[in-house]
């Protein structure tokens, strides 16, 4: 039977395992650049004995930033630094997919070049904060994008697409969840668009579909995975009816023959709720939960056939080696939630591994 410890196929990627390392933003590539350390390509490198590696969301143009020291996959010195990255993992036998990440109105004009506002679907503020020089502040009032720009943001993400297959990376995973810009098109909380790209669940969607197949354009599908959060309402963002616009949403997602499909399984790193098992039902690929699993909930829902791989995001912080300690059932590291965000070594790379006896 399929376990938690057997071999599995994402799309075009082989993993060894069904335990993913999950998208963990830790606040630490250069401010200005954008670019990542050599200190990163020791982060990822420890943990490469996880099936696969999701890397913290990158921003796929200087617009998609939102947070200070962000790392992005949109320049030569960028692709340069995340080659280091690959290549560790890769000489661990690692497996390694980044997060490509526009965050929209999660943003601050003080992140932005020339100050400029955020931009989003439509030019309604998040009830939200993000990380700038001056702590955790508010973020700024967004304006909606033109139609006509929406070519142009496109565009981004099939950049970013190329940049990370120069970069080595064995996949792309699009970020389309927690409250970012493209759930800001694809929620009705967020979107008030009058033209083609608001109103019905297929309008408010077609941003979705054209980054989609942007991405899929500039690589091909089995590279490609998404990420999806229909019940969490994180970042300041909702949708009045979750299994109205997001069955139709999986259903046509299914068609493209997509590496995997990855789920926040409820509130974001909260509370398992809603119907994610019903939506699951509409997809017939490689099906990823995450949020809040430990080793009986992902034992069991792996075998029972409920998920295909289990992402991780906490307990990945503090724990390197989790493969091992999975497989042995043995303690966990607790986290230190002072050097989640931000800092150097201290709290990245210098959590124990398990002493074997
Ligand atoms: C990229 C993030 C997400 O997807 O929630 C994020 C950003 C900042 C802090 C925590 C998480």
């Amino acid at each position: 039977t399929e376990t938690l410890f057997t071999p599995h196929k994402a799309g075009n990627i082989a993993l060894k395992n069904r335990i993913v390392m999950a998208p963990l933003t830790r606040n630490r590539a250069d401010d200005t650049t954008g670019v990542v350390f050599d200190r990163h390509a020791e982060y990822y490198a420890q943990r490469a004995s996880a099936g696969l590696l999701i890397t913290e969301g990158a921003q796929i143009s200087a617009e998609g930033k939102g947070y200070i020291q962000t790392p992005g996959i949109h320049t030569p010195e960028q692709v340069a630094a995340w080659r280091k990255v690959t290549d560790a993992v890769h000489a661990r036998g690692g497996k390694i997919v980044i997060q490509l990440w526009h965050v929209g109105r999660i943003s601050h004009t003080s992140l932005l070049p020339g100050g400029q506002a955020p931009v989003s679907a439509s030019a309604i503020a998040a009830k939200a904060k993000t990380f700038t020089h001056a702590g955790f502040e508010n973020t700024s009032e967004p304006r909606a994008l033109e139609a006509d720009e929406i070519a142009r943001v496109v565009a981004d993400y099939a950049h970013a697409t190329r940049c990370a297959r120069e970069a080595g990376f064995d996949g792309v995973e699009i970020h389309a969840a927690n409250g970012y810009l493209v759930e800001q098109f694809l929620k009705d909380g967020s979107n008030r668009r009058q033209d083609a790209y608001g109103g019905s669940v297929e309008n408010r969607a077609r941003f979705l579909f054209e980054v989609v197949d942007a991405v899929v354009g500039a690589w091909d599908a089995g590279h490609v995975g998404i990420r999806l959060s229909p019940f969490s309402d994180v970042n300041g963002i909702s949708d009045s009816d979750p299994i109205a616009t997001y069955t139709p949403v999986i259903e046509r997602l299914d068609t493209y023959g997509l590496a995997y499909l990855h789920m926040v399984e409820g509130q974001t790193g909260g509370a398992r709720e809603g119907a994610f098992d019903d939506l699951r039902q509409h997809w017939t690929g490689t099906y990823m939960g995450n949020n809040g699993y430990d080793r009986t909930s992902a034992l069991e829902r792996v075998e029972m056939g409920a998920v295909d791989l289990v992402a991780f995001g906490r307990p990945y912080i503090a724990n390197p080696d989790l493969v091992a300690r999975l497989t042995a059932d043995a303690p966990l590291n607790a986290g230190d939630t002072a050097t989640y965000y931000g800092g150097g070594d201290e709290g990245y790379t210098d959590y124990p591994v398990l002493q074997t006896a």
